[in-house]
């Protein structure tokens, strides 16, 4: 269920969520049964008994396994629809959202169906959900990089309506200089920049994701307060940071939700924004996380103002989009 966002007058803009990650464990069984794909749980609530999560890796390797159960076009058509509807009841106005294609080509699955499905279901999201949307293809990092660059040739001949490029999967060990070829090429062709970096991963890796990759936005960028010289220069550049709070939690980069820096990092200026990563698998859509905030660490209306005109501003929209959204609505 959608929590009410009235006391929020700007629409909210998601940055940061990976569709696969909005793979709900319903569908998980509906898509099973359709493509005949043997899942190694016995019904829901087994499925449901492994979304207990001790670092990334370990939510990873689940991520990756039940992405089995999406082989066609359809299948990658209705996961988008599912989290468009779900996203605009919870008050999103505009959708920027991740894939991984390796994930899918390296299983079998062609890199057309993977287009056609999402194309279809982003193409048609202003007239079914009053959403604005668009795709942002996001490379594994602990994948070859010949790999990555092989997926954005592909990507590239294909003409597929992606708009950005960014960075994720395990980030320890895996740093951004690795993709810094593929990442210019990809902006040479036109596509906007972002990577995960500095979630599990240490400040430099942020560093790096700007000065290397020519990023826009860093997706998390949470143990950027480790550092104090580069929160320095994340608020003076107005780098915005789409940060995860209920993954966080989920996936122990903080203790408890009452314990998240989001209110430090709003007062130190830096342009965060709140995202759901996973919905699916971290307990909550991006209007379940705002109120999830509000009750652990006392998140006011006018920090959830700030949050959503955050979100509005770092968007890839056009600049005629981003003025109707910040137009807002009649607060009820
Ligand atoms: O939070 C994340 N971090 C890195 N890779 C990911 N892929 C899905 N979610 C994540
Ligand atoms: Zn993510």
């Amino acid at each position: 269920m959608a929590n009410d966002v009235a006391a929020t007058t700007t629409p909210l803009a998601e940055l940061h969520m990976h569709v696969e990650g909005s793979l709900e464990p319903e569908l998980i069984f509906e898509l099973a049964q359709r493509n005949r794909v043997t899942l190694p749980y016995r019904d829901l609530d087994d499925l449901r008994s492994r979304y207990e999560f001790t670092d990334l890796q370990s939510f990873l390797d689940l991520y990756f396994a039940n992405m089995s159960v999406l082989r066609t076009a359809a299948d990658f058509a209705d996961l988008t629809r599912a989290y468009f509807a779900r996203a605009a009841a919870g008050g999103v106005r505009h959708a920027e959202i991740f894939f991984n294609p390796q994930a899918h080509t390296a299983r079998g699955v062609p890199l057309g169906e993977v287009l056609d499905g999402l194309g279809d279901a982003v193409a048609a999201s202003e007239a079914e959900f009053s959403l604005s949307s668009g795709l942002i293809v996001g490379i594994l990092r602990d994948r070859p990089v010949p790999e990555a660059d092989a997926m954005l040739t592909d990507l590239l001949a294909s003409g597929a309506p992606v708009i950005g490029i960014g960075l994720d999967s395990a980030e320890v060990g895996n740093p951004p200089s690795l993709f810094a070829d593929v990442f210019a090429r990809a902006r040479a062709a036109g596509l906007h920049a972002v990577a995960h970096a500095g979630e599990e991963g240490p400040p430099d890796y942020i560093r790096q994701a700007l000065d290397l990759l020519g990023v826009e936005r860093i997706d998390h960028g949470i143990r950027c307060l480790e550092d104090e010289d580069l929160v320095d220069r994340l608020v003076r550049d107005r780098v915005p940071l789409t940060v995860c709070p209920l993954s966080n939690v989920r996936l122990r980069v903080v203790d408890r939700l009452a314990d998240h820096p989001i209110r430090a990092m709003l007062a130190r200026g830096l342009a965060v924004t709140v995202n759901s990563d996973d919905p699916a698998y971290f307990g909550g859509y991006v209007d379940d996380n705002l109120a999830q905030l509000r009750d652990a660490v006392g998140l006011t209306d006018a920090e959830r103002e700030t949050l959503a005109r955050n979100s509005i501003e770092a968007s890839f929209a056009s600049a005629a989009r981003k003025a109707e959204l910040l137009g807002g609505r009649p607060a009820r």
